[in-house]
């Protein structure tokens, strides 16, 4: 009699296994005895029955017969261990699968059992994720009434619950090297402690099985297995684990609100990383060190399905997308118009032209990137005859010192006192206080439309605009809303303008005035960083910048006591004289990815008389110059 298909099939998938069809005949027999003789029931979920059937049944022989049964099927090799097994497509390419070892404290797998699963050439890259609860990942035991024998006891039941997603997070400690022996390949996992909380997270870093980066398949324990490669911010001390239904819902509203979900470039594997992106962001966005608190606030936060996502408050605006994210009923979304670059408000007297900027001050001469010619061009003139960019586009360090120096010791010899100030007359025009000075700075001069170089020019550094991926996102402190960083920053990275509305001081403390009752205001900018050179200004040429109603991301930015990662340093670019500059951010130091961007805005907490009422300060420094807060 010709063997029946079903029977070849089931041992050849048993095979792929590397446990021989001698040992799986007496257990098939069992299981069709106990099935009566439904084979759905053992073909189902990729022979999962019959798997764990021969499992538990080995299990059960003790351990003389154990050693046997292996020993003869496996050469004396270590035995195998029980696999869940994750096959996108069993029957097309069982060389694809991959697989998780129950055991995770001996999960090296026999070389002829890798072999046999993933052939010759491409077993060094098979990716192993140890299970780490086996209540979590097997389905119940029945004990089958009617039935006799250990088998029967232990057959697993039936499964007729609908798969659920289960991430797990595993900890990689002891597996084998998936790395091929690259030493540049390092996995990178986080371990979940609550396994009450089925939403965990395999994340694995290179542990390429076949190219890609991203893991799918399903396991023959009615689970989906989803490996994800995602960055080193995982394992930042702010990273605690997001609820993933709230990760699911806020990608469905992310991608509910976007035009272009699914254009001519979509791919699952970029769905996937931006999964992945989503992940940590919303892990990070979290900012307690408490798993647990979180896990509950991130249950909370699902239930009321309430995120905010604006995939690009710039509107296009700015050469990179910038992002918002926060929850609902936390905080009113910003409610102001995007401007990329400064705009005059009203009276302000700004004169570009390029009749103003003499020959010698611009470089003509020069073409292609003023950075590689054999000496400084003219623009390095004001820099002290260097340039401050590296070739990389960092600020260069000496410059970047000087810079950091003044603004933390605004000593009296840096200091300007106006006769007549601006600032002060602005606030009582016609008895105003003596002047309280203001600092003289260190200016950048960038190369622009008069010089020979191009766009690409390397002392063109701010006029390019924003370059960094940045996102706006709700704090934690009651500081509204902040700007962080979605990418590690080395020190002195341009990170973006400060910009707005270009306002008289006059205009300024009018609308001061008109708004005092409102508490939350974005910080207005005075453009006082060369009145020294100035004998005396007139109204329309004190200028400040105020982005609380049209202003750019730099709007976002937060105030630190001292210790702020950003620092801001005048760039003159369009404008030869200095009552008009630009305000550009430059790190300080090197700022981690999903760390918020903070500037020492200099505030004096104690400065009652100040038109602009200082908040509360939450900045978390250890240097804190609230004092009436701490008090
Ligand atoms: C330039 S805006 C920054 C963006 C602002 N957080 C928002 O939600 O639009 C300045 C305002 O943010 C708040 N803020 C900034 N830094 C703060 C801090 N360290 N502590 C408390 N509030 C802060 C204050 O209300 C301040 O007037």
């Amino acid at each position: 009699m010709a063997p029946n298909p079903r029977v070849i099939k089931a041992f050849s998938f048993m095979k792929a296994l590397g446990i021989s069809s001698q040992e799986v005949k007496p257990v098939l027999k069992k299981l069709l005895k106990v099935y009566e003789k439904n084979w759905e029931l053992i073909e189902d979920d990729n022979y999962r029955a019959l798997v764990d059937a021969y499992f538990d049944f080995e299990k059960e022989k003790g351990s003389e017969s154990e050693k046997k049964a292996n020993d003869s099927c496996h050469g004396g090799e270590k035995p195998i261990q029980k696999p869940l097994l994750i096959d996108y497509d069993h029957d097309k390419d069982i060389s694809r699968q991959m697989l998780c070892v129950e055991d995770k404290e001996s999960i090296e797998p026999s070389q002829t059992f890798m072999k046999d699963i993933m052939g010759e050439s491409s077993s060094q890259a098979l990716s192993l994720v140890a299970v780490k609860d086996r209540k979590s990942s097997y389905p119940e035991k029945a004990s089958s009434a009617g039935h006799s024998g250990h088998l029967e006891k232990e057959i697993v039941k039936p499964r007729n619950k609908k798969p659920k997603l289960h991430l797990n997070i595993t900890d990689r400690k002891g597996l084998s090297d998936a790395s091929g022996g690259n030493p540049s390949v390092k996995p990178l996992s986080i371990q979940d402690q609550d396994m009450q909380n089925k939403h965990a997270i395999s994340i694995c870093k290179n542990t390429t099985a076949y190219n890609g980066n991203i893991k799918i398949g399903s396991s023959s324990m009615d689970e989906v297995k989803i490996f994800l490669d995602c960055e080193s911010a995982l394992t930042q001390p702010n990273f605690s684990i997001p609820n993933l239904n709230f990760v699911m819902k806020f990608m469905d509203r992310k991608y509910l609100s976007s035009s272009n979900t699914v254009g001519p470039d979509f791919s699952m594997v970029k769905l996937l990383n931006d999964f992945c992106m989503s992940y940590l962001m919303l892990g990070h966005r979290k900012g307690s060190n408490s798993k647990h608190g979180n896990s509950e606030q991130c249950d909370n936060q699902a239930e009321r399905n309430s995120s905010h996502f604006i995939s690009d408050i710039t509107k296009g605006s700015e050469k990179v997308k910038i992002s918002l994210i926060g929850e609902i009923d936390k905080e009113e979304l910003p409610k102001f118009n995007y401007i990329p670059s400064n705009i005059i408000y009203q009276s302000a007297i700004l004169s570009i032209s390029l009749a103003r900027i003499s020959d010698e001050g611009c470089c003509s001469d020069c073409s292609g990137n003023c950075l590689s010619a054999s000496l400084p061009c003219i623009c390095a003139q004001e820099t002290g005859g260097e340039f401050a960019y590296t070739p990389q586009g960092l600020l260069k360090e000496e410059f970047l010192t000087a810079c950091i120096s003044r603004a933390n010791e605004p000593q009296d010899q840096h200091k300007v006192y106006c006769q007549e100030c601006p600032l002060e007359k602005s606030k009582n025009e016609y008895m105003p206080e003596p002047c309280k000075g203001h600092m003289v700075r260190k200016f950048i001069k960038e190369c622009w439309r008069k010089c020979g170089c191009d766009m690409q020019c390397g002392n063109r550094i701010v006029q390019r605009g924003i370059t960094c991926k940045l996102q706006v996102f709700l704090t934690r402190e009651g500081k509204g809303w902040g700007l962080r960083t979605l990418e590690d920053l080395p020190k002195g990275t341009f990170v973006c303008e400060y910009a707005g509305e270009i306002l008289t001081n006059m205009e300024l403390f009018d609308r001061i005035m008109q708004n005092s009752d409102k508490e939350r205001h974005t910080y207005p900018i005075t453009l006082d960083a060369d009145w020294a050179s100035e004998k005396g200004l007139k109204d329309e040429e004190a200028l400040c910048l105020d982005a609380t109603n049209n202003g750019n991301v730099g709007r976002f930015i937060n105030h630190r006591c001292c210790d702020a990662n950003l620092i801001d340093i005048p760039v003159e670019i369009e404008s030869p004289d200095h009552h008009y500059y630009h305000v550009a951010f430059f790190t300080n130091r090197k700022v981690n990815a999903y760390e918020e961007l903070t500037w020492d805005y200099g505030i004096d907490f104690d400065d009652d008389d100040h038109p602009i009422k200082a908040f509360r300060c939450s900045c978390g420094s250890a240097f804190c110059g609230d004092k009436k807060k701490k008090g």
